[in-house]
């Protein structure tokens, strides 16, 4: 019997950013594993001109809950989804929501954030600040709170080169950025962010940064565990492999490849590519969940969700491993053949943006003004460039983070909680869970049919003729034009007609001879 699973039996468990992607993972993991827990409370906005009904109703019929319905057919009744807005005051919750909460929540995962890298300093303190606090603030009045648990990034201290599991100062205190940014004008705030957020590469990473010190700072009584996942991707093996359902971070740069958009990056080869599956993630989130509420730590301990240093994986064998797998399975109606080119020097990378990407995006765009159609690729390319060069600061460098404590957590397991709940990195097999993680981009993220895929290799071979003929006819007009007007270049080309033909004639006689 697993006690993790039977620890969540019966409790009433709150999460932030439940419609998310951890979100999502942690509400399936635990209807699954612990299908006797009393309620799952989440916080949720309306978006998208949909109801919190219909939000709720439609992660429930995703094919990441089918598991969920065989062992919990109950499960829509199991969850109180309460309106929320987690950068308004008392997250605009109504009294009596509000007073549910404080009475009946057990346990808390706060996931909710802004992951924008380009967020405004306002509304990034706002989530992944502000919010933070006025949820410890709330869980202070829950008289049957047994943990919290909050969910921050391996790179909110990528200022530094090795992490340990503690909790870093910032320069400047949550509490003074919080009250400055109520009487600054917008104009303001922006201006003096950079010099904020010093040799913190984004406004995100900061702000996460700024949550952990005012978890450090509003603990006081209550018992609060910190996880930090680096890269998170796809997941590894549940509830099935592959499952993924956002553009962020990996996800993007998969697709931008495997449509042939992207053929080049500024990375570094061989720095380590730190991704840890979702579900990984998860097992480790729930564990804490248990050891924190269980053991009840005197301090606040950090738990790092990372790859690196159990398991490394680095920027080219992953690249590769992703192109093979495009190879087998491609997705439709690329607009290039993928390939994967990865330098870390300033000019070659220049070099490519222009040959490998701009370039075609423009002449793809004058292909398509002349037949009478909107041009669209420049745009697009553009776009992907800019993803790009927001993602190249973590491409580029390589962290080392310890992981005493998840470590340490993964011996107080049982055999079967380590089982269940597994987030030993150690036993990933990158080229499975790499090819998995493609198949997954394709399926469920593309909805592309696997019926498909005959054409779509029809496709990219006819792509590869276009790209031969392209340059064969690129060649010939350049070599022409050099012809006409150089005369070293009408020597050369005199010397390598030459050339070849007094080969031809030498392996033509001794051919000859040898009859
Ligand atoms: C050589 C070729 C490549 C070969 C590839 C081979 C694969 C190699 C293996 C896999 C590569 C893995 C690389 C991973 C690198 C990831 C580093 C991440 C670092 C993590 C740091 C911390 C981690 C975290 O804690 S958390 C979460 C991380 N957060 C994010 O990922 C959010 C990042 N996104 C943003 O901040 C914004 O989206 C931004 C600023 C990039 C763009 O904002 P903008 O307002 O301009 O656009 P959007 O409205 O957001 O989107 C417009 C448009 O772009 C599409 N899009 C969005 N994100 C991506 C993306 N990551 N990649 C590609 N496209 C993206 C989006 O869908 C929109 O499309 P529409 O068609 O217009 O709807
Ligand atoms: N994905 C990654 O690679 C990594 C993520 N993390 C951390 O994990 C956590 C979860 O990230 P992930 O699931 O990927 O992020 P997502 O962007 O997928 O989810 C963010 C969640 O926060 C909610 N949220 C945002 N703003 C508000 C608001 N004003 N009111 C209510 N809810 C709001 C979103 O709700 P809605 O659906 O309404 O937008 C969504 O449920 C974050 O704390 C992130 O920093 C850490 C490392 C890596």
């Amino acid at each position: 019997m697993s006690m993790i699973a039977a620890f969540y039996g019966g409790k009433s468990i709150l999460i932030t950013g439940a419609t998310g992607f951890l979100g999502k993972v942690l509400m399936e993991k635990l209807f699954r594993t612990s299908p006797d827990l009393k309620v799952i409370y989440i916080l949720v906005r309306p978006k998208a001109g949909q109801t919190l009904q219909q939000r709720v109703f439609q992660i429930l019929n995703s094919k990441l809950f089918e598991k969920v319905k065989e062992v919990c057919p109950n499960v829509h009744e199991k969850i109180r989804a309460i309106y929320a807005d987690l950068s308004q005051n008392d997250f605009a919750i109504s009294k009596e929501d509000m007073q549910e909460l404080l009475s009946c929540t057990n346990i808390i995962f706060h996931c909710a954030a802004t992951v924008r890298f380009d967020d405004t300093l306002r509304h990034a303190v706002q989530l992944n600040v502000t919010a933070t606090r006025q949820l410890l603030l709330m869980a202070s009045q829950m008289p049957k709170l047994e943990a919290v648990i909050h969910i921050s990034t391996a790179y909110s201290n990528c200022n530094l080169k090795h992490i340990d599991e503690v909790i870093y100062p910032c320069p400047v205190e949550p509490k003074k950025i919080i009250d400055s940014l109520e009487w600054l004008d917008d104009a303001i705030i922006e201006e003096i962010a950079p010099k904020l957020i010093r040799d913190w590469p984004n406004i995100y990473t900061y702000t996460k940064a700024l949550g952990e010190m005012v978890v450090q700072q509003e603990s006081r009584s209550l018992t609060i565990a910190i996880i930090r996942p680096s890269i998170v991707g796809a997941t590894w093996q549940e509830p099935f492999p592959g499952w993924v359902d956002n553009i962020n971070g990996p996800n993007g740069l998969i697709i931008a490849a495997g449509k042939g958009f992207l053929r080049a990056l500024k990375a570094a080869p061989k720095a380590v590519a730190d991704l840890i599956p979702v579900d990984t993630v998860v097992n480790l989130m729930l564990a804490v969940g248990w050891y924190t509420a269980v053991h009840r730590p005197k301090s606040t301990l950090v738990y790092h969700s990372t790859s690196g240093n159990l398991n490394p994986c680095n920027w080219h064998k992953m690249g590769v491993q992703v192109l093979a797998t495009f190879e087998k399975i491609p997705l439709e109606r690329a607009f290039r053949r993928p390939y994967a080119n990865f330098t870390s020097n300033n000019f070659t990378s220049q070099y490519w943006n222009a040959v490998s990407h701009q370039a075609p995006a423009i002449i793809y765009d004058c292909y398509l003004r002349l037949t009478g159609r909107k041009p669209r690729m420049t745009k697009v390319m553009n776009q992907i460039l800019r993803t790009a060069s927001m993602l190249e600061y973590f491409l580029n460098r390589s962290w080392e983070w310890s992981t005493y404590n998840t470590e340490m957590l993964m011996s107080e397991l049982s055999p079967e909680d380590q089982r269940v709940f597994n987030f030993d990195v150690r036993q990933l097999n990158w080229l499975e869970y790499i090819e998995n993680y493609v198949l997954g981009v394709k399926k469920y993220l593309l909805k592309e049919d696997m019926a498909g895929i005959p054409e779509a290799k029809q496709h990219l071979k006819r792509l590869r003729n276009i790209h031969y003929l392209f340059n064969t006819a690129l060649f010939l007009i350049v070599w022409r034009l050099l012809i006409a007007r150089s005369q070293m270049a009408r020597n050369v080309w005199f010397f390598i007609v030459s050339f070849c033909y007094k080969f031809l004639s030498y392996f033509r006689a001794s051919s000859t001879l040898k009859v």
